[in-house]
């Protein structure tokens, strides 16, 4: 019988726990998220750009989550070297690269503009 929502809610809860204790990307992309939110009430940046910042959240910690998920199945099935594990391994790590590059970028294009309005208002 299927797990009641609960215990399926507490599996995918201890999946991210264990994310974030074992890897260190996650805990760098935590720091970001927080000094974004600061920046974001400091600034007092609009809903809609809020909504775009909580998607971006969203994208990149999911990512570094299926990421390290693909490692872990990676290292069960393949110990040891495979030209394989390595493209799952690498691209996984690239997808997490090109999500994280974009945000950075479509976080400076709301944030400086922002900075500059309240600095020369
Ligand atoms: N079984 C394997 N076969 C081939 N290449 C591998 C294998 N395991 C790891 N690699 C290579 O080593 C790199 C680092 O692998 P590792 O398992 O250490 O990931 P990681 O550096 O811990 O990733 P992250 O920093 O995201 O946690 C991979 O991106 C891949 O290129």
């Amino acid at each position: 019988m299927k797990d009641p929502f609960y215990k399926s809610l507490g599996y995918a809860i201890n999946g991210i726990k264990t994310c974030i204790q074992k890897e260190r990307n996650i805990k760098i992309h935590l720091f970001v998220m927080g000094c974004v939110i600061v920046c974001g009430f400091l600034l007092k940046i609009s809903i809609i750009q809020w909504m775009i910042c909580l998607l971006l959240f969203a994208l990149v910690i999911g990512l570094e989550l299926v990421n390290t998920a693909i490692e872990a199945v990676v290292d069960l099935c393949s110990p040891t070297y495979h030209p394989l594990a390595k493209i799952a391994k690498d691209t996984a790590a690239g997808a997490v690269l090109v999500s994280a590059i974009f945000a950075a970028i479509i976080g400076l294009m709301i944030f400086v503009p922002r900075f500059f309005e309240i600095v020369f208002q």
